[in-house]
């Protein structure tokens, strides 16, 4: 009895603590004409999440779209005051005009919250984060894509021999998308940044591939670590929680250090991003001007991003230890596999609803298959199809794989609003950019549900805001790896269209919806197509 009573007054101390903080929060935009969440609202909307009522973009697009006259809203938040962008000027300003006063994501998460992440590029801070960009960004500059492009290019191979084999056969190929494209990506991934042959397509019993699927599908634990960093960081680290699991931890300080340590004994060399990080270790891979430079044909890709200059003050590393390799390893393969699969999925999803995309973008493969002299297209000739570009950037609008990010103001800002009212935003405000939800705004979008791959064509994609269109994010903290992934998905598309058509089966869906499910970004249908052989 004692102990009951014990844990009602907690867990009444508790609720009135975050009650009287978060209004206080809260109720400073009042003064701001900015309509606020509303406290019952917030805990409601964290219930709906927990009980998986509703989906996170369920949430967001919620808050979004409630407030259209808005160009910045509150969102709730236990851990600190959070601000939700509404307006591709504000975007801008902040990403890149006033980027100094956001450098980072979040500084909260830190070596305290996860050793592993902890030290990945996408949660380091300020000059630390400077450094560690001004060092990775050459291994995704133009030179280092056509050194992986003939790695993914067998990725590729690979994955058509192993359908046309099954169709040979006489089977009907069908594919579940996520799963299909998941073996592809890691494949991939696996080939290009660890430098070894993942295998996942042809082996259907890949034990990789069982091990990448845990990196999907956190459990119940992983869930409530994760709400319980999200809303009560201070409990987090109190209770001394670590995100990475063991396994996950073994399996990169495997695949990253101990390779490290055997090439550099035996001299091998592969053209990976292992032999990159290898050779920034040693300070050979500084920054060169020209390296920064796009390639022409890669420049009239719409999503293609140009990398700024950081201001990094150091361009050697000086004092990485062996777990800020296996964290670098660790987010370009985690960033990697997921995203540029959900890419795959959506483009086959849009493509097989969408006959007329389809066949026109069968038009351009086949003229460029037609102009090659030897099997294989070549990187210039991936890079300067129009259509394919097209269909891409609007899958990427359509259903951006991230859904948002974010910016941390690191210095007191004064925030101009369009209402004539100064909005102060202090140190550790958290600022969010709803990708998913600005991709959908009609404000930017025309008929944002349709699937129409012309919004990127040349006479109209002039006519596109800027600021309003970020699925790699943007600005200098822009995602790293956007080449990588753009070049991996429109060469595996170019080689399905070379050989297949995607067409409707039975469980083919209407439409995608996302499910109500925590920290997953998973369809309430999965994306089944049937691949069916041209000729
Ligand atoms: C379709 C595929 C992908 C999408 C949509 C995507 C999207 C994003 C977005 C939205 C951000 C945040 C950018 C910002 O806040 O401005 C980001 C950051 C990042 N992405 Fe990607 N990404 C993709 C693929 C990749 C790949 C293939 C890699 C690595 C091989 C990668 C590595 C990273 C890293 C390391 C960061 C953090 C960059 C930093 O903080 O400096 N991503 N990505």
């Amino acid at each position: 009895m004692d102990i009951l009573l014990i844990i009602i007054w907690i867990v009444i101390f508790v609720v009135w603590y975050y009650y009287v903080k978060i209004k206080r929060r809260y109720d400073e935009f009042d003064g701001y004409g900015i309509p606020y969440v509303g406290l019952f609202e917030g805990w409601k909307n964290m219930f709906n999440l927990i009980t998986l009522k509703e989906s996170f973009i369920d949430l967001i697009d919620k808050n979004y779209f409630k407030h259209k006259d808005q160009q910045i809203v509150p969102s709730f938040d236990l851990s600190q005051r959070a601000l939700m962008l509404r307006d591709a000027e504000l975007v801008k300003q902040i990403t890149i005009k006033d980027f100094d006063f956001f450098v980072n994501h979040d500084r909260n998460f830190n070596e305290e919250i996860d050793k592993l992440m902890g030290k990945m590029l996408v949660v380091m801070v300020d000059d630390e984060w400077r450094n560690m960009r001004n060092v990775l960004s050459p291994i995704f500059t133009s030179s280092k894509m056509k050194m992986m492009f003939g790695i993914l290019s067998d990725c590729a191979s690979d994955f058509i021999e192993h359908y046309e084999e099954k169709a040979k056969n006489g089977e009907k190929v069908i594919i579940d998308c996520k799963e299909t494209f998941s073996r592809f990506t890691v494949d991939g991934i696996c080939s290009a940044v660890l430098g070894f042959k993942g295998d996942c397509v042809k082996n259907e019993n890949s034990e990789l591939f069982k091990f990448t699927t845990t990196l999907q599908t956190p459990t119940f634990k992983d869930n409530m670590k994760t709400l319980l960093f999200a809303f009560a960081r201070k409990l987090y680290v109190l209770l001394k929680l670590q995100l990475t699991k063991k396994e996950v931890y073994d399996f990169f300080y495997n695949a990253i250090v101990k390779v490290m340590k055997e090439r550099e004994q035996s001299g091998i060399f592969r053209p990976d991003v292992i032999q990159l990080l290898m050779q920034a270790k040693k300070g050979q891979l500084e920054v060169q001007d020209k390296e920064h430079e796009v390639n022409e044909a890669e420049l009239s890709n719409f999503s293609a991003n140009i990398e700024y200059d950081v201001k990094a003050k150091n361009t050697k590393l000086t004092n990485w230890t062996d777990e800020h390799y296996m964290a670098q390893g660790f987010i370009f393969f985690a960033a990697g596999f997921d995203t540029t699969q959900l890419l795959l999925q959506v483009t086959s999803l849009c493509l097989t609803r969408n006959k007329e995309v389809q066949e026109k973008l069968i038009e351009e493969v086949d003229e460029v298959v037609a102009s090659l002299d030897e099997g294989q297209v070549t990187y210039e000739a991936l890079h300067k199809m129009k259509y394919l570009d097209m269909v891409i950037s609007e899958a990427l609008r359509f259903w951006p794989p991230a859904i948002l990010t974010t910016r941390q103001c690191e210095r007191d800002y004064t925030l101009k609003l369009n209402h004539g009212k100064n909005l102060k935003l202090e140190k550790g405000d958290m600022l969010t950019i709803p990708i998913y939800a600005m991709h959908h705004d009609p404000k930017y979008f025309e008929d944002p549900e349709k699937f129409d791959p012309e919004r990127f064509s040349d006479e109209r994609k002039g006519s596109i805001v800027d600021g309003s269109y970020v699925p790699f994010g943007y600005g200098p903290r822009v995602c790293i790896g956007s080449r990588f992934a753009l070049m991996e998905a429109k060469l595996l598309l170019f080689n399905i269209l070379r050989k297949f058509t995607f067409e409707v089966c039975d469980k083919t869906p209407e439409k995608l919806e996302m499910a109500k499910k925590i920290g997953q970004f998973v369809f309430v249908d999965p994306v089944v197509v049937e691949l069916k052989p041209r000729n």
